[in-house]
């Protein structure tokens, strides 16, 4: 039987720093439930703000770094100590201060930065050793994909307008036109964003408060972040604070793990 898609659960926080701990709880609640199932923590994770949202795990003891396999929900097509790289900000954020092993962090391949399609393709494949094969699955279900947005409403690298919102069977696209530089990217598609477990946005500050409103309260526009809809019985999270979520008539719950 089809099953329509959960609501979102919204979560509005005082401030940035309030939501901070809360984002972590969530993530090492994630995390556990994963390990203790398949053995490993499938996660896939966002640049700009996101990084700094992620400090909460640093130290924390219930969380077993060596089974977590991360890979990038968007990366901007730059070495990887580039200032404009993904990698390079969770790196800088995260990674260089939890024992997670270099190996199941998955970063472009720096031999094909100037082959965005051999680059694209390299980094599906990554993709397909992880999540068994194409014919098995016909897309990966991570356990959480963390997503930012920007004040166009794009999320990962998926702008509003742009061809790469109707792709339906690739699961990393590449782009060079992009809006916002850098202008070369690679990006997990929405069929890949739309499989996963728990795919949780997290938006601080006032200038998201009016694509906040729009994405939640007038998903019909088709902004790409309303176009994330996890197939039941996948869940979508939006962590805020009370400044990014001021217009939202929407409503927030409490939050609670
Ligand atoms: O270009 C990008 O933008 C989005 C949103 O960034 P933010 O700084 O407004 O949070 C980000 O989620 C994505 O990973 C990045 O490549």
């Amino acid at each position: 039987m089809h099953h329509p898609p959960n609501p979102p659960i919204l979560y509005s926080f005082q401030s940035a720093s309030d939501l901070g701990p809360a984002l972590a709880a969530f993530i090492a609640k994630a995390q556990k439930e994963s390990v203790e199932k398949k053995g490993r923590f499938t996660l896939a994770l966002s640049g700009g703000s996101l990084p700094k949202h992620l400090k909460g795990l640093i130290g924390n003891p219930a969380i077993k770094w060596d089974k977590w396999q991360v890979f990038y929900a968007d990366e901007r097509v730059v070495p990887l100590d580039h200032p404009d790289s993904n990698h390079g900000l969770c790196k800088t954020e995260l990674f260089q201060h939890v024992p997670i092993p270099a190996e199941n962090i998955h970063t472009l391949d720096q031999t094909l930065l100037n082959d965005l399609e051999g680059l694209a393709d390299a980094y599906e494949k990554e993709l397909i050793r992880e999540f068994a094969s194409k014919v098995t699955a016909r897309f990966p279900v991570f356990d959480l994909i963390l997503l930012g947005i920007g004040p166009d409403g794009h999320t990962c690298s998926l702008f509003p307008g742009h061809e790469l919102l109707a792709e339906e069977n690739g699961w990393v696209a590449f782009l060079e036109d992009s809006p916002k530089p850098p202008p070369k990217r690679i990006t997990l598609t929405f069929p890949v964003l739309n499989h996963a477990t728990r795919v949780a946005f997290v938006a601080t500050g006032e200038s998201k408060v009016d694509v906040l409103s729009t994405i939640l309260d007038k998903p019909e526009e088709g902004l790409p972040a309303s176009r994330v809809k996890p197939a039941y019985p996948g869940q979508l999270y939006w962590f805020v604070d009370n400044s990014a979520s001021a217009k939202v008539q929407y409503s927030a719950s409490s939050f609670k793990l």
